[in-house]
């Protein structure tokens, strides 16, 4: 009997407005084989976010009960909103052997980390905090306060790139992409994600 493989899970984190979403679209144009999951959040659309597209949006009942019905894969309070990885979704993708790329901030990540550790784990650090502080004002979407509280979250959050498989910087938007895709197509091979290839070999008749 022959094997059908499962997909990969791929989790890119880290700071907000490092540029996780920048690289993700970067990727997608490249045609990157990976399916993108849409998360659901408390958050209010920006100008230009489409729901079901962007973020599925959700009141704070709404996201209550999908935690409460285990609809999520992970989930996080983060700067007052909430966020979560449909588990529906990331399960039957990974089934039908194709890979999934996880777009989520650290303390989710983290959560992943514990429920499902052959998840491929990166990390897209900026070049500075400078340059940091500079893409999230850049991007214009939050107010000055806001930005203050992202930028604190952001030293503790980088404080945690220990726990992650691979760290990417994300100096040139081209160039951590290749490093991305580098990793998903296997060029750099986390040792769990080969003890979990060849143990299936044993499972081939
Ligand atoms: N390598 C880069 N060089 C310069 N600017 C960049 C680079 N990557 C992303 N940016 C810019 O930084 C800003 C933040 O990027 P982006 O929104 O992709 O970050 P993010 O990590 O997805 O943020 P969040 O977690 O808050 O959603 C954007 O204005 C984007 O154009
Ligand atoms: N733990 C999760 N974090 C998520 C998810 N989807 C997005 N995010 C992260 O939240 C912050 C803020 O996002 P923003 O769109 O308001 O800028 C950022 O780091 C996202 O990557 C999720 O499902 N789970």
């Amino acid at each position: 009997m022959a094997f059908r493989e499962k997909g990969i899970l791929f989790i890119l984190s880290g700071p907000s407005g490092v540029g996780k979403g920048t690289v993700c679209r970067a990727l997608r144009k490249r045609g990157t084989s990976l399916k993108y999951s849409i998360s659901v959040t408390t958050r209010e659309p920006r100008k230009g976010e489409i729901d079901g597209v962007h973020y599925f949006f959700k009141s704070r009942e709404e996201f209550k009960g999908m935690v409460q019905n285990n609809k999520l894969l992970e989930w996080a309070e983060y700067v007052g909103n909430f966020y979560g990885t449909p588990i529906d979704y990331v399960r039957e993708t990974l089934d039908s052997g194709q890979d999934v790329i996880l777009e989520i901030e650290v303390q989710g990540a983290l959560q992943v980390k514990k429920r499902f550790d052959e998840g491929i784990f990166i990390f897209l650090a900026p070049p500075s905090l400078q340059e940091l502080k500079k893409r999230i004002t850049g991007r214009g979407t939050e107010t000055a306060s806001l930005i203050e509280n992202r930028l604190t979250m952001a030293k503790s959050e980088i404080e945690l790139m220990q726990h992650y498989d691979y760290v990417v910087e994300n100096d040139e938007v081209q160039a951590a992409c290749d490093r991305i895709e580098a990793i998903v197509t296997g060029e750099h091979c986390k040792v769990s994600r080969l003890i979990e290839k060849y143990k299936r070999f044993s499972e081939v008749d």
